[in-house]
Formats: structure tokens, C-alpha cells, sequence
């Protein structure tokens, strides 16, 4: 596409290089290809400019940012944008042919329950016999429902990325496609350029206040999404909703506690391996099975139903889509076990919030003690979710072991003596630290009675460990496969010795 063309499709204006002809968009300098545009942005820690020569030497053409610096030349034309990011998202549309016209896109945002909701709903619209990918923190997949990794790991990439992955989806004949939008995402106009046709909201409490200010400014960069669909799928459990009913161009609720909405469910039935619960629709009730188990699921299940049968899919489908959904890895996954041993269930609750209610709905099918094994991330994760996390781990189960959980170049003692200190603040003591995460499982699970249950809780599917400056490779249910192994050959070798 030439120059001339890009900038006039994005509403501006351009002094030279009309007729250079750019072929792609990238923000990051050492990714530029020959063709591109490079968007130089200005970020929270360096200044995108300072990178132009490097694009250039790779072979960018082009460069479009909010003003060059003083004194700086730009050998290439210079396009002045009045917002950075917004460009690099429009560009990136205007280049991939504005992928996300061409299929009904789901958005999903919250804070909790993002991957799952996106999971069921490509699962429901799959099992409607709709050609459907996803774009989640799992990675993404395209209709032949193959996972794959983007080159880097984040829940929803830079706008660049999106855009690709969405065009790779109208390649594989996408009927609907499912992206899971964080806040950061959103606030960083990553997915600015995608048609949203439905918006999903989960919940919201604070997290990442440390990049969004205020619980009030978190609100505000995830009710974008909301905004930006025609249709929104709202949780009226959920304080914030209020707010967002009236940001919404047309809406639908949900409520899995009991309020007033147009999808409840009711009766909720917690099993060992699975929920069942009455669920009442605009369209009329039906009894639902669920093979998951959290409680919270419940909500998740409501969200994605209601959002997929925006896009026409009615419920008697829905229903039948729920009852053969195979969960989400890492997500209250639980481990294999033989007869007579400890429950271990892997989750990825890693915030206080969610782990209060992963550890509430595991008590329900308990029979005997709750242990729970976490850590709090560290570098430039949010420090201020470290004691809550110690309070409500020791308030709900009846044994906590502290331990590692990415603390990267954060001194790990500080982490814990965090998490303690919730903790001790709450007048609880039932809490061991154990820095080493492997020796952590193995306590817990070595500890345990045949009627407990140990929660496995931060890690959930990730496949690294970030230890001071080293990541090593990490797989939690391997871990505790190990542990409970190790449980095995300590038991044989007592009774050996009896
Ligand atoms: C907090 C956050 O999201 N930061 C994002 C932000 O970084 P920044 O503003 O600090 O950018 P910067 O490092 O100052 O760089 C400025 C510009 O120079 C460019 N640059 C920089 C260095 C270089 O060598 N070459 C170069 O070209 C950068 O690409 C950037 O465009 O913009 C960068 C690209 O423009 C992102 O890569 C970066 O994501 C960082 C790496 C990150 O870790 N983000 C995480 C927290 C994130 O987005 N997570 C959410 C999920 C959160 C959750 O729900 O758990 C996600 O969607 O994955
Ligand atoms: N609706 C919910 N409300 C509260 N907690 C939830 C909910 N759904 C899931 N959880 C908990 O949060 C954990 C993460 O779930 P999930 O990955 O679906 O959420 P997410 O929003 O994608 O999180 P992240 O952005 O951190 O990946 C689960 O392991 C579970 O413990």
C-alpha cells in the first residue's frame, strides 16, 4: 500500500514519501522488515525514537510518531500521528484489510475469568458448528482449534500482532473468532482496530493498579471495551455494571448470585468433578451440567452463554455445548491421584479476590483439611497484592505455605515476609514459608491426610519459573505428580519399616 494511501486511510496528512510503498507496521525497531512503517512510540520507559536508525537499517521505510525530538533527522518520511498507539493499531488494520470486519468478534475482558469465559464461548460456538479461533492468554488458535504461541507471551499482543493473527483467521475460514482483551490492552490501544460485535465483562477488582492508577482509571481503560461493541454482556454481581448499563449502546445481564438479571442460574449443585445448576434464560430455563469444578465457573458458564447466544446460537445448543467442555489447563485442573490419597488441584488464582473464592468453593467438597501453596510475582508486579494474599490464604485454608512465584529480581524474603505480615496483621499464624516452590508442593502434599484438599494456586499452567535473574523451565502438574509420588515411596518405605 503506498504511503500516501496508508496516512489517508488514518485521517492525515503527509509532506513527503507519497508514493513509498509499505507493506507492513511494527513498534518494536529490531522486529522491522523491509517495507515497513515504524511507529515510533513514546513509552513508559523509553522513547521509541531513539530506535529509529535501527528500523531503518532493517529496512523500515518510514516513520510515524508524535513529533520528532529536537535536533533528531529521520532519513526516512516522518508522518506526525496525534497519538502513537492509535496509529499503530489503525495501521495495523488498514494493512491486514481490517480482518475483524469479516467474522463476529467476541471480546471478553475482567478481571478474573478472562481465559475461561473465552474458552467455554470458542467451545460453545464450536460445538454450534461455528468455524471459531481464540486469541487468549493460552495462545491462540485458528478453526482447526491447533494451539500456537505467538512469538511473545502476552494475554493480548500488540496491535501489530493482533491484526495478524486475525488475518491469519480470515485465511482459515473464521466464522467467529473469541479475544480475550486485558486492560493493558486496552489502555494501549491493542485492539483499538478490531470490530468488536459483543463485549463480555467478567468482573473487576483491583489488580495492576500499579499501571492504572486508581481502581477508577482500571475501570476506565476496560470499560472501553464495553463502549466499543454494539452489544455487552454484563455481570450484575458485579458493583461496576451499574456504571457500565449506562455506557452500553444495548445489554445483556447475567447473575450467578442470585440478582436480578436476564441469565441466572439457580439450585447450584458443587460436585466433586462437576456444577449443575438451573439456568434461566430470555429464552426459558433448562438444566445445565458442567464438568468443572470452582463455583465461580457457574458465572463463567453464564457469561459465555449469553454471549454466544448473542450470536444466535440458542440455548437448547448451549446446554449441550456446556456438558462436554474439557476445562481449561491450569484452571482448578485436577491431578490424577490413586485411591487413598489427597486431592491436588492446580488453579491460577493470583490475586486475593480470586483465590478467596477458589479456596471457598474447594471447601465445599472437602472433607478434611484445605492446604494451599502460593507465592505473589515480584519485578514489576503489583507489590500491593502480596499481604492480601497472605490474609485470605490463611482466613480460608487451614494451612498456607508461602513460597515462590516469579519473583525475578525482587528479593524473595521480602515477598514472603509481605505475605506474612497479612497474615500476622490478621491475627493468624497458621502459615509456613518455604522458598523453594518445589519443596513447598512436597511439604504440602507430603503433610496431607487422604480426606484434604491442596490448592496449587499462582502458577496454573505456566511453563517458566522466574528465580532471581534465571528462568527456568516449570510445569506445576508435573510437580505435583512428583510430589505425590514422593508422598507414594515415603508411605511404602514407613510401612516397610512397620
Ligand atoms: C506495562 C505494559 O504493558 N507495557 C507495555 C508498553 O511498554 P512501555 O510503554 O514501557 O514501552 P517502552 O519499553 O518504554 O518502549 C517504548 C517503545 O519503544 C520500543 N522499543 C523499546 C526497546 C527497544 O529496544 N526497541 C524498541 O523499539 C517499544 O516497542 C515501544 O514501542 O508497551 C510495550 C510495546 O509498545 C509493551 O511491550 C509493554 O508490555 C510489557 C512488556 C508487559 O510486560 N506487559 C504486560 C504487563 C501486559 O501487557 N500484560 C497483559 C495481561 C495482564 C494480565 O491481565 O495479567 C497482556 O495483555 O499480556
Ligand atoms: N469468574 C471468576 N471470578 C473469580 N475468580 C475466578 C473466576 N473465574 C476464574 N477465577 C479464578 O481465577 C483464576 C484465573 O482464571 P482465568 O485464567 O480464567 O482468568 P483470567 O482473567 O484470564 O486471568 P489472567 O488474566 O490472570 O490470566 C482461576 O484459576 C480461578 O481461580
Amino acid at each position: 500500500m503506498r504511503l500516501g494511501d496508508l496516512v489517508a486511510a488514518l485521517d492525515l496528512t503527509l509532506d513527503t514519501g507519497e508514493s513509498v510503498e509499505v507493506t507492513g507496521v511494527t513498534h518494536q525497531a529490531d522486529w522491522a522488515r523491509p517495507g515497513d512503517a515504524f511507529v515510533a512510540i513514546r513509552g513508559a520507559r523509553v522513547d521509541g525514537h531513539s530506535f529509529i536508525g535501527q528500523a531503518v537499517e532493517r529496512g523500515a521505510v518510514a516513520v510515524l510518531g508524535e513529533g520528532l525530538p529536537e535536533g533528531m533527522d529521520c532519513p526516512v518520511p516522518y508522518v506526525v500521528v496525534p497519538a502513537a498507539r492509535a496509529a499503530l493499531a489503525d495501521a495495523a488494520a488498514e494493512l491486514a484489510g481490517h480482518p475483524s470486519r469479516t467474522f463476529p468478534v467476541l471480546g471478553i475482558t475482567g478481571t478474573d475469568g478472562k481465559t475461561t469465559t473465552s474458552c467455554l464461548a470458542r467451545h460453545l460456538l464450536r460445538h454450534a458448528g461455528r468455524r471459531t479461533g481464540l486469541l487468549s492468554t493460552v495462545g491462540y488458535e485458528l478453526p482447526d482449534g491447533v494451539l500456537r504461541q505467538p512469538p511473545t507471551h502476552f494475554t493480548t499482543p500488540e496491535a501489530p500482532q493482533v491484526q495478524q493473527i486475525l488475518a491469519e483467521q480470515v485465511a482459515a475460514g473464521a466464522e467467529a473468532v473469541v479475544v480475550e482483551s486485558s486492560s493493558h490492552a486496552l489502555a494501549l490501544d491493542r485492539v483499538r482496530a478490531v470490530d468488536f460485535d459483543v463485549a463480555v465483562w467478567t468482573n473487576l477488582t483491583g489488580e495492576h493498579l500499579d499501571f492504572h492508577g486508581s481502581m477508577e482509571g482500571y475501570f476506565a481503560d476496560k470499560a472501553k471495551l464495553v463502549q466499543r461493541a454494539p452489544f455487552a454482556v454484563l455481570n450484575a454481581d458485579d458493583p461496576w455494571t451499574e456504571q457500565l448499563v449506562s455506557m452500553a449502546t444495548s445489554h445483556t445481564t447475567y447473575s450467578a448470585d442470585g440478582a436480578d438479571a436476564d441469565w441466572t442460574a439457580s439450585d447450584v449443585v458443587e460436585g466433586p468433578d462437576d456444577l449443575r445448576f438451573t439456568v434461566d434464560t430470555p429464552d426459558g430455563a433448562a438444566e445445565a451440567v458442567l464438568p468443572m469444578i470452582g463455583r465461580f465457573n457457574v458465572a463463567n458458564a453464564l457469561a459465555a452463554m449469553a454471549g454466544v447466544h448473542a450470536l444466535g446460537v440458542d440455548v437448547p445448543t448451549l446446554i449441550a455445548g456446556l456438558a462436554t467442555f474439557a476445562g481449561v489447563p491450569g484452571r482448578m485442573e485436577m491431578v490424577e491421584r490413586a485411591e487413598g490419597e489427597p486431592r491436588v488441584i492446580v488453579d491460577f488464582a493470583h490475586t486475593a479476590p480470586s483465590l478467596d473464592k477458589a479456596l471457598a468453593t474447594v471447601r465445599v467438597t472437602t472433607a478434611g483439611r484445605l492446604w494451599v501453596v502460593l507465592g505473589s510475582a515480584g519485578g514489576p508486579r503489583d507489590p500491593s497484592k502480596r499481604a492480601p494474599l497472605g490474609e485470605v490464604a490463611t482466613a480460608m485454608a487451614d494451612v498456607a505455605v508461602f513460597t515462590e512465584e516469579d519473583h525475578r529480581d525482587t528479593p524473595l524474603q521480602e515477598i514472603l515476609d509481605e505475605m506474612e505480615r497479612g497474615a500476622r496483621e490478621a491475627g493468624r499464624d497458621n502459615y509456613v514459608s518455604i522458598g523453594d516452590r518445589r519443596e513447598a508442593i512436597a511439604y504440602a502434599v507430603g503433610g496431607a491426610d487422604p480426606a484434604d484438599t491442596i490448592v496449587l494456586a499462582g502458577k496454573g499452567p505456566e511453563e517458566t519459573l522466574e528465580r532471581d535473574t534465571e528462568t527456568i523451565p516449570w510445569d506445576e502438574l508435573s510437580e505435583a505428580r512428583r510430589a505425590l509420588q514422593v508422598r507414594r515411596e515415603a508411605l511404602a518405605a514407613d510401612s516397610a519399616d512397620s
